[in-house]
């Protein structure tokens, strides 16, 4: 039976891309046009897996995938990917020789923050809105020829809507990545890529700790630090069930193993703390240059 992947669409965004470089032709793909509505296809069964974008390397964790994942629909992540980012600045073909002069700029939230500088000194004055994603804008701009708009997205946009790229790389930094995770109603990924390479493992949780307790965090921090466990990532997210209430997502450099990590966990218990598996994964990237636009 073939697996149905959901991603946010339309055509040619990012997600797009990590979705194609990740599991290539093998799956069906399913387009989505909010990362909520993704969630909720895999928790209502009606895809089997989903990809959507949770961190950004400049900007930090995507709020809203984390907020709904935690808040509404339970999920897994079973595998992460990591892309490299190149933002582009297209308008309509008949806009070209007026680009300069472009009024508003329409795009996903982080692709505006990831060329702010760019944006700063060109488009001081323009008015900045915000797509469900890179591909919505540019789909956007090719059905509205009158205005004077421009989207910001990635190669496969401007050829996929018709767009012409008028300011290639216009992001403000080199290094600029997103990460994607993989959802899935149970904890494992059925699926083994073909065309891209695990190069790490990783484990999330999600700890709240006891309330009003002074040093609750240093004593989590070392129930992983005396058994050596190393972090590659602690974010602390509102509780939305008051101000100052907080929980905590940690990334945990390798797999969920027989020993050290559920040690760690009944520690922290016996601290207070409720503790959440997110998931126990691998972690695939996708080389600089190798997205292919076709
Ligand atoms: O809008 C998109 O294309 C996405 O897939 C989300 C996103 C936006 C900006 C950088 C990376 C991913």
């Amino acid at each position: 039976m073939t697996i149905r992947v959901g991603f946010l669409g339309p055509k040619a965004t990012f997600t797009h891309l990590a979705v194609k470089a990740f599991f290539g032709d093998d799956v069906e793909q399913v387009l989505i046009s909010t990362i909520p509505q993704c969630i909720d296809a895999v928790a209502d069964g009606d895809i089997d897996y989903a990809v959507v974008p949770t961190e950004n390397a400049l900007e930090g964790s995507v709020n809203l995938t984390f907020d709904y994942l935690i808040h509404e629909r339970p999920l897994y992540i079973v595998g992460e990917i990591v892309s490299p980012i190149e933002q582009h600045f297209m308008v309509h073909p008949s806009r070209v020789e007026e680009w300069e002069n472009i009024t508003r700029v329409y795009s996903h939230s982080h692709a505006i923050a990831q060329c702010h500088k760019f944006l700063h000194k060109m488009f001081k004055h323009a008015t900045y809105d915000y797509a469900t994603s890179t591909g919505a804008a540019a789909q956007y701009v090719s059905e509205h020829p009158d205005e004077l708009v421009a989207a910001i997205a990635n190669g496969l946009a401007a050829k996929e809507y018709g767009l012409k790229i008028v300011k290639e790389n216009i992001h403000d930094y080199h290094y600029n990545h997103t990460r994607f995770a993989i959802l899935h109603k149970t904890t494992t990924l059925d699926y083994q890529s073909k065309y891209l390479v695990a190069d790490k493992e990783k484990t999330t949780l999600m700890v709240t700790l006891p309330s009003d307790q002074s040093g609750a965090l240093h004593q989590v921090l070392s129930a992983f630090t005396w058994r050596k466990l190393n972090l590659s990532k602690i974010e602390s997210r509102p509780m939305k069930t008051g101000l100052g209430n907080y929980f905590f997502i940690i990334d945990i450099d390798m797999m969920l193993d027989e020993v050290l990590i559920p040690g760690a966990i009944a520690e922290l218990e016996a601290l207070g703390c409720s503790v959440k598996l997110l998931g126990s994964y691998e972690a695939y990237s996708i080389k600089q240059g190798s997205l292919n636009y076709k």
